[in-house]
């Protein structure tokens, strides 16, 4: 059986790719290249092109043996989308919908989705728990619940088995220091932090230090990429074992400042790394942190990189190595 994996040119879609290849799976990637990187495939079977193209998608059901999407492919930036909502529904919730009708005509039966903790909004207490109340507090986490609500009903309809997993912060690279974090523009803390201690930035803003928290600034459940890449090999599982939908947070438990993240680099790197107070960034919860309890009793996930100072050290290994990204 192959797996389909969508996004897969992308950070979180290539490390899986990589991982799900170490597993002996086999598996064919469909990236249009719009954020991604074809270097990032490692050579691994790869069609560029456009979830939307129903003819591209009538063509790789025929030609392969899929019995399993894996859909990373999305747009994923929180600022853009209260800025352009279209787009956020267009690529995130129409394409998906074009997406799972052409599995359902051909008949594939697993789909295990990239979800994310913005569902959530403003959480009521920490840990999150998946029983939580959902309340997007924008277009991107409302299009990936919309998202998640389309996959029950299609459930209900045509059988279609979906594993939704909500990833909070994806974070490090691939520990052999092969393919790493590239996203152009850059928005994510962990690399911005590192483009710093490379002399990229003069420093690195804090956007708000006034939040309810013990140093006032923004907590987060940073979570190694290649611990998501192993929930994903968990789920193909999952699915094809339990044939049930599901929906699973993926996180460490454990929450990290703005200020400890940027500490935590400087110990790293052995760099200076300025920092300078910014206003708050607008949507920002002031602290997530997931309860992944869930993932750990049905999946039998067990993630192996539990500490910061490892995430950030492989993170650094790929940023100091190829401080273009894939350009280098
Ligand atoms: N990075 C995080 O911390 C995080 C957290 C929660 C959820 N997510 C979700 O995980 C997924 C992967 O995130 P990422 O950080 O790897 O993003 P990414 O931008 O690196 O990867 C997404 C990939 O999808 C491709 N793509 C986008 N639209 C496409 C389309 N219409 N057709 C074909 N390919 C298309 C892009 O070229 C890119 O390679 C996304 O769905 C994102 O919303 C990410
Ligand atoms: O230059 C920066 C960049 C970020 N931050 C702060 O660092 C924290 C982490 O920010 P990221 O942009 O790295 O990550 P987010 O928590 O905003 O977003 C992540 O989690 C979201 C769910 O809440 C989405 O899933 C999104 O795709 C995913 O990247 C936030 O408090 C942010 O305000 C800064 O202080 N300065």
């Amino acid at each position: 059986m192959t797996i389909l994996v969508t996004g897969g040119a992308g950070y979180i879609g290539s490390h899986t790719s990589l991982l799900l290849n170490e597993k002996g799976e086999d598996i064919v990637i469909l990236d249009n290249l719009s954020k991604g990187h074809a270097e990032a495939t490692l050579n691994q079977t790869f069609y560029n092109g456009d979830i939307r193209d129903e003819e591209l998608l009538d063509r790789i059901f025929t030609e392969n043996n899929i019995d399993t999407v894996i859909h990373f492919a999305a747009d994923s930036l929180v600022g853009e989308s209260v800025e352009n909502p279209f787009k956020y529904y267009e690529n995130n919730l129409i394409a998906t919908y074009q997406l799972i009708k052409k599995m359902v005509e051909h008949n594939v039966k697993n789909i295990v989705f990239s979800s994310t903790a913005a569902t959530y909004g403003n959480p009521s207490s920490v840990p999150i728990e998946e029983k939580q109340y959902t309340l997007p507090t924008n277009p991107y986490g409302e299009t990936k619940l919309a998202i998640e609500k389309m996959f029950h009903w299609a459930d209900q309809a045509y059988g279609l088995k979906s594993v939704c997993l909500r990833y909070f912060n994806a974070a490090g690279a691939d520990p052999s220091g092969r393919i790493g974090e590239d996203h152009n523009p850059e928005s994510h803390l962990i690399p911005l932090v590192l483009q710093t201690a490379l002399g990229q930035r003069d420093k690195i803003f804090i956007f708000g230090d006034d939040y309810n928290t013990e140093d006032g600034t923004c907590v987060r459940d940073y979570i190694h990429v290649m611990d998501l890449a192993e929930a994903h090999y968990l789920s193909v599982k999952y699915l094809r074992e339990t044939e049930e939908s599901n929906i699973f947070n993926l996180g460490n438990g454990n929450g990290f400042s703005v200020k400890d993240i940027i500490e935590t680099c400087r110990k790293v790197t052995g760099e200076v790394i300025e920092a300078e107070n910014a206003p708050r960034r607008p949507g920002d919860p002031a602290v997530l942190i997931a309860s992944s309890e869930k993932a750990k009793k049905h999946l039998d996930w067990n993630p192996n990189y539990n500490d910061i100072n490892t995430i950030i050290e492989h993170a650094w290994k790929w940023h100091k190595n190829n401080p273009n990204g894939f350009n280098d």
